[in-house]
């Protein structure tokens, strides 16, 4: 039995089992089995597929990384051409992305690369066509961008989720606050750090250690509604994304009033119409809001900053990531700091490595 059987006969399982408490524990087995092949399906298919011109890979460039995904002609490469400096064509027929066409969003001084993911992601779980390239590229995203068409149903939103849900990509979430850790002696030891409320129990998690062969481990669950699912996620932890997704409706020029307003008070939504230039500028401010970055511009002793070329870094970087993002040694030379900004206590403040630094402070560096 190939390993898309299997998953197959563990799908059509599930969906006879009814789901109670009496089944809870079989439920979570089959999940955790089902995790388990349809890691093995996309290691397979990476290692099969090594080689190929068709490959799909872009090299990452810029501050941060974002990837659009959605089915065939919802609007992703007009709404590219819209926000990026790429001009891509745009044919009036449908499956016109056959390869990616990344583009840059210059925003607030940083250098964002958007790219345009082929539009098959679907089926990707079960192992189908390019999908799995697609979904590799999508792993290393800060950002994901789900364009969706307005006029069509939610559908199209469910099933690009479960797909991503599928292969480890989980969306505007964290990870699950269970601490787990391999052992070589000593057996299972499981602890809760308040009674249970969720499905997770100390004998889901033995049985799932169990069919998972790990006989000695530590667990430690600090979250009483902690479930099934997100154990098996932090058994699997190496192959679990948590990206951060801003869902995009296009073609809101061709629905009414009432079915934008609905589909704008969704969280993490902006509603757009490329062809109309409608909401552009929001799409913009959502990518960089989300990306959740800070600029941070460097000033020369004795010579005023200039704040047109900012260093762009992740919120909460210390200036030793600012160092790391100069240049790889810059660490190695490092004397001391001076920062001028709301993360001062006083202008200038003298700081080391680890200051952490705010959206548009004022740095300069020494080195020895
Ligand atoms: N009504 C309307 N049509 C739009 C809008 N934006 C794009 N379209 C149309 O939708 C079709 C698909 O647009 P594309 O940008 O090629 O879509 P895509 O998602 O890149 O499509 P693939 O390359 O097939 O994945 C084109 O015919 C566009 O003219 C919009 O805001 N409103």
């Amino acid at each position: 039995m190939g390993i898309i059987d299997k998953i197959q006969a563990i799908e059509a399982e599930m969906a006879r089992t009814q789901k109670n408490k009496a089944t809870e524990h079989h439920l979570g087995l089959l999940k955790g089995k089902l995790a388990r092949y349809r890691q093995q399906l996309l290691e397979e298919a990476a290692s099969s597929s090594g080689g190929g011109g068709s490959g799909f890979e872009v090299a990452k460039s810029g501050d941060a990384r974002a990837v659009l995904i959605g089915y065939p002609s919802v609007g992703k490469s007009s709404l590219l051409g819209k926000i990026t400096t790429t001009k891509s064509e745009v044919a009036h027929y449908s499956f016109t992305t056959l390869t990616s066409v990344p583009g840059v969003l210059k925003h607030e001084g940083a250098e964002i690369q958007i790219v345009d993911l082929p539009g098959i992601i679907y089926g990707a779980s079960q192992g189908k066509g390019r999908g799995r390239q697609v979904v590799a590229t999508a792993r290393t995203a800060d950002l994901v961008i789900m364009v969706l068409d307005a006029t069509k149903s939610q559908h199209q939103r469910e099933s690009l989720e479960a797909e991503l849900e599928a292969v480890g990509i989980r969306l505007n979430c964290s990870p699950p606050n269970i601490h787990y850790r391999k052992r070589e002696t000593g057996g299972v030891k499981v602890t809760f750090t308040a009674p249970p409320q969720g499905s997770l129990t100390e004998e889901a998690v033995k049985l799932l250690l169990k069919d998972y062969k790990v006989h000695n481990a530590d667990v430690l669950v600090r979250d009483a509604n902690a479930s099934i699912d997100d154990f098996i996620d932090v058994i699997n932890a190496d192959h679990r994304n948590y990206i951060k997704c801003l869902y995009v409706y296009n073609k809101i020029d061709a629905v009414s009033l009432e079915e934008v307003d609905k589909l704008a008070r969704q969280p993490n939504t902006v509603v757009v119409s490329c062809e109309m230039g409608l909401g552009m500028d929001d799409v913009v401010e959502q990518i960089w809001y989300q990306l959740n970055l800070s600029r941070v511009y460097t000033k020369k002793r004795g010579i005023k900053p200039t704040f047109d070329d900012p260093l762009v870094v992740r919120s909460g970087s210390s200036i030793g990531d600012l160092c790391h993002s100069v240049h790889r040694d810059f660490k190695d030379k490092f004397k001391y700091a001076l920062v001028w900004g709301s993360s001062a206590k006083h202008s200038p403040q003298k700081c080391g490595l680890s200051h952490v630094i705010d959206d548009e402070d004022v740095v300069t560096l020494f080195t020895k």
